[in-house]
């Protein structure tokens, strides 16, 4: 019997049963064969932020709804972030729930894949980087960067594979900007043809800002947001798409839920639903 490290997180049986509609079903196939189960989750605050700027990793999330959202990492086979969450949070991108693989239980068991678009292959990892540290410890997996680089440096090819990671290479739109745009049901393809049969994207701004667009909120098959009472303030990274018009040329909602379920969570509160598509 292994015991849990001391960061593990308890997700009681009793708080499980409300979220089983919004999850994947367990033996994890997608509503369509090619595409995983896609679920978006975030943590907001009242004047709709995920973090104090860009760079700033800020807590949002109690420690219920933290265990929560955990307990999501648990039930999806990957987990989707943007290179800006990579760089500002050093994110583990593990479960720490009690009795998962790494946590209670022997081998990976229950432990997502970490995925980061990153189209540059700009992120510069190392050891000392959460994500790796929490391999070594047999705590989490290595990630796949999901880049528009067709070759990759090699010395960071070689660093991921050592830990079981390892570069994808998809097409990707150039903006007049100077960005890039994943086409994301060619993102979900991929990762589904890799063994993902769900995953959850948890941000930051700009993937979420995406994913809500006309074109991809279809591809979700599940929305599950935390609200914590608290307000930023002015500066933060706000989760707002880009905004739609009707025909006549007035604005109209971006997106907004069906089937919302509201559940209070220690101080916060976590707002399940579907994304309501246009009649
Ligand atoms: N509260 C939460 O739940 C939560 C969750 C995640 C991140 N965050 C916070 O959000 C902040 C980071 O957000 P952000 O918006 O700056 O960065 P981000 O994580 O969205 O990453 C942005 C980068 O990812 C790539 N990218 C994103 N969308 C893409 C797309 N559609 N196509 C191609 N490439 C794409 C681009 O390289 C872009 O520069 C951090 O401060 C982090 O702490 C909070
Ligand atoms: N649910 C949630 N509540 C928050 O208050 C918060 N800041 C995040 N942020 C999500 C983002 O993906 C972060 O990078 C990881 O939460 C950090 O990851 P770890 O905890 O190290 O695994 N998510």
């Amino acid at each position: 019997m292994t015991t849990a490290p001391r960061d593990a997180l308890e997700f009681p049986e009793s708080d499980r049963g409300f979220l089983e509609p919004h999850l994947p079903p367990q033996n994890g196939s997608g509503p369509q064969s090619d595409l995983p189960f896609t679920t978006l989750t975030f943590a907001t605050s009242l004047d709709s932020s995920l973090a104090l700027s860009p760079g700033a990793r800020t807590v949002l999330s109690g420690p219920q709804s933290k265990a929560m959202t955990h307990y999501l990492r648990s039930r999806h086979d990957g987990i989707v972030i943007g290179v800006g969450t990579a760089v500002a949070d050093d994110p583990g991108l593990n479960c720490r729930i009690s009795g998962v693989g790494g946590y209670g239980k022997e081998g990976l068991h229950g432990q997502p894949r970490p995925v980061v678009i990153d189209p540059t292959a700009r992120w510069e990892f190392s050891d000392d980087s959460k994500l790796f540290q929490l391999c070594r410890e047999g705590r989490g997996r290595a990630p796949w960067i999901i880049t528009a680089l067709e070759k990759p440096d090699a010395k960071k090819v070689a660093f991921l594979k050592r830990y079981g990671g390892k570069f994808i290479s998809v097409k990707m739109t150039r903006l007049h900007t100077g960005g890039h745009q994943i086409d994301w049901q060619d993102l979900l393809v991929t990762l589904k043809s890799h063994g993902l049969r769900s995953v959850m994207v948890e941000g930051g701004g700009q993937v979420i800002k995406s994913l809500l667009s006309p074109h991809y909120m279809s591809l979700l098959n599940s929305v599950i947001v935390t609200i914590a009472p608290t307000w930023l303030g002015e500066g933060g990274v706000v989760v707002s798409p880009a905004r739609r018009f009707d025909e006549s040329g007035n604005a109209i909602s971006a997106a907004r839920l069906k089937n919302v379920k509201w559940y209070p969570f220690g101080e916060d509160v976590v707002l399940c639903g579907q994304v309501k598509l246009s009649d």
